[in-house]
């Protein structure tokens, strides 16, 4: 990592620009159609790789459907993007196992994605009972394949602020038990109880954290009024539950590493009688965790969490080229034009401390240093 006055004496001026190895996003969704056009080049210009989320109406459960959905995204890059979507298999009651290895081995799929049923945005065919998924799961332990888990429980008397930790405490713990080489990312995790239990099984456990859940708390979601584009899922905690994700993410940990869930819904979707979940945060993800990581004095540890930790968990090469913040307070847009219509970003038109660098500049030290 290049830094320039990064770590000069106190009084000294801070950091003015901060190079780090390109990173990915290990969890977001990029859509499909006119949506998926609008929304990729905010993460191909930054990213190398990202895991790409199969919510899709119909959801992505077949080696075809992954290998179809992989060409659009690839065909809808910006020309001379060098970005590689990874894709996911949607688990139901009726994956087979047999299907899931095939495309793992066939390096379609990297992971399989598990959405209890009914927990977040089109995750109606999801899994209802994970004794049902005994046999998939057992068998992509066996092969290594990572369960990618949307961890809050379903059940309508749980309440929204703690579905994470009663997820946690009675079905993530006892699938622990049952599978116990079983590779685990927790996506989005939002709660010290979370935080807790990936330390506790860092060896085959890991976690993504989001911008957004590093700085809002549940308050955050009536500050002057109700605010849907803060709606997500899980939804954002008590403060203790945020300054726990922040230690987590600056802590430089392997077990803990970039995943934005960028979420983008249609306006009309957000400020609607019943707001869909989702916070579209790609265009400033990284401004943010940079932010987020200068406020903790752990600007030299940005790089492992967002570059480093995620492929060693995925056991993929890092990254060669590099990705170049500057501290330079800039206006981005507030939204995102799709037809008549427009998704709101995330910090859209606020003033952020941190801006990209638009050439993505590549440094010739860093190219072909890895793999
Ligand atoms: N995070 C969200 O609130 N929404 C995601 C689904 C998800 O990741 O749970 C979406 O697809 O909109
Ligand atoms: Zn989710
Ligand atoms: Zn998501």
């Amino acid at each position: 990592m290049n830094t320039e006055k990064i770590f000069g004496p106190p009084g000294d001026s801070p950091v003015t620009t901060l190079t780090i190895r390109r990173p990915d996003d290990w969890h977001v969704h990029l859509r499909d159609g006119d949506m998926m056009r609008a929304v990729l080049p905010f993460t191909s210009s930054q990213f190398g790789r990202a895991i790409v989320m199969p919510n899709l109406t119909p959801p992505v459960t077949t080696v075809a459907a992954a290998q179809a959905y992989r060409d659009r995204i690839v065909a809808a890059l910006p020309r001379g993007a060098t970005f590689t979507p990874l894709m996911t298999c949607y688990l139901t009651d009726e994956t087979s196992a047999d299907e899931v290895e095939a495309g793992f081995r066939d390096r379609v799929w990297v992971a399989c994605k598990l959405y209890p049923a009914g927990a977040t945005t089109n995750s109606s065919h999801g899994v209802t009972n994970l004794a049902r998924i005994g046999s998939v799961l057992e068998r992509m332990e066996r092969i290594g394949m990572p369960v990618l888990i949307h961890g809050e429980a379903t059940e309508p008397t749980v309440d929204t602020f703690d579905r994470e930790s009663f997820f946690i405490e009675n079905s993530l713990r006892t699938l622990l038990g049952r599978h116990q080489e079983l590779r685990i990312v927790l996506e989005h995790v939002t709660t010290v109880e979370g935080v807790a239990v990936v330390r506790e099984n860092s060896a085959r456990m890991a976690a993504t954290i989001t911008p957004h859940h590093l700085v809002l708390n549940r308050t955050s979601l009536f500050q002057g009024g109700l605010r849907p584009h803060y709606y997500c899922l899980p939804v954002a905690k008590r403060e203790h539950h945020r300054l726990a994700l922040r230690r987590a993410a600056v802590s430089g940990d392997p077990c803990f590493f970039l995943g934005t869930d960028s979420a983008p819904h249609l306006r009309e979707a957000k400020q609607a009688e019943c707001c869909s979940a989702g916070i579209f945060c790609g265009p400033t993800a990284l401004q943010t965790y940079a932010q987020v990581f200068e406020e903790e004095g752990a600007l030299g540890r940005l790089e492992s969490f967002a570059s480093c930790n995620g492929p060693a968990f995925y056991r993929l090469p890092l990254n060669t080229g590099t990705i170049t913040l500057r501290r330079r307070k800039n206006l981005g847009d507030r939204s995102l034009r799709i037809g008549s219509s427009d998704i709101a970003m995330f910090r859209g038109g606020e003033r952020l401390a941190w801006s990209i660098d638009e050439e993505g500049d590549r440094d010739p030290q860093l190219e072909g240093r890895a793999r």
